[in-house]
């Protein structure tokens, strides 16, 4: 089989936010991926200098029988049932679901280096909003370099500038999911 093992970022800064967040687990969900962990929700500012209102984000480990591409095309569908648009590069969306690491079954990373897929994600390593979520699921998450080694993530949370950190603030919400899904940690949602 080709399972494999995904750190997924989503984003929503357009309409209901919380409800398009929610989309993204129950949509993985109802494809019979196993959801293993989600973060809380974080209200960060946009990255990348387009004006536009704050954005709710998440990360999600999931896994299942799908391979890095598969990942991709998932979420591809998802931002579609959400109505998204591509148009302002970095600008406002409905949804948005980036891929930024996958790990094969024997815990190997997967690389890829093509426009319509690259794995490590080129700008997770520099992006509050993925890092912060990613390092409250994950204390001990590492990111996966092309050259064989590996960066612990809270070491890039802690080389973040201080303003952007400050910034991102953590939500005492629950995504209104409409399955129930038990994460790794036995914790209910
Ligand atoms: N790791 C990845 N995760 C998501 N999309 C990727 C990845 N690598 C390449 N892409 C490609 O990037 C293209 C543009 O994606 P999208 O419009 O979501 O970009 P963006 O979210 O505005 O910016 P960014 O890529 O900086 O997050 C997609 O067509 C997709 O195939
Ligand atoms: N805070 C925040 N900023 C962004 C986001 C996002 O999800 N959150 N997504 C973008 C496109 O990838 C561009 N900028």
């Amino acid at each position: 089989m080709t399972g494999s093992v995904a750190v997924l970022s989503a984003g929503s800064n357009i309409g209901d936010r919380l409800a398009h967040l929610a989309g993204v687990i129950d949509g993985f969900v109802s494809a019979g991926d196993e959801i293993r962990a989600v973060s809380p929700v974080y209200a960060t500012p946009p990255w990348g200098g387009v004006e536009q209102d704050d954005f709710y984000n998440i990360t999600l480990i999931v896994a299942g029988d799908r391979d890095a591409l598969s990942w991709l095309r998932r979420g591809a569908e998802l931002e579609t049932a959400a109505d998204r648009r591509r148009d302002i590069r970095w600008g406002p969306r409905t949804l948005d679901v980036d891929v930024i690491a996958v790990r094969d079954t024997a815990g190997h990373p997967v690389f890829s280096a093509t426009d319509e897929l690259t794995l490590p994600h080129p700008r997770a390593h520099e992006r509050g909003f993925v890092l912060i979520p990613w390092l409250a699921v994950d204390p001990d998450a590492r990111l996966d370099l092309p050259d064989g080694g590996s960066v612990p993530v809270a070491d890039l949370v802690a080389g973040l500038d201080p303003d952007e950190r400050a910034a991102i603030s953590r939500l005492d919400v629950a995504l209104p999911v409409s399955r129930s899904i038990r994460t790794d940690a036995g914790e209910k949602r």
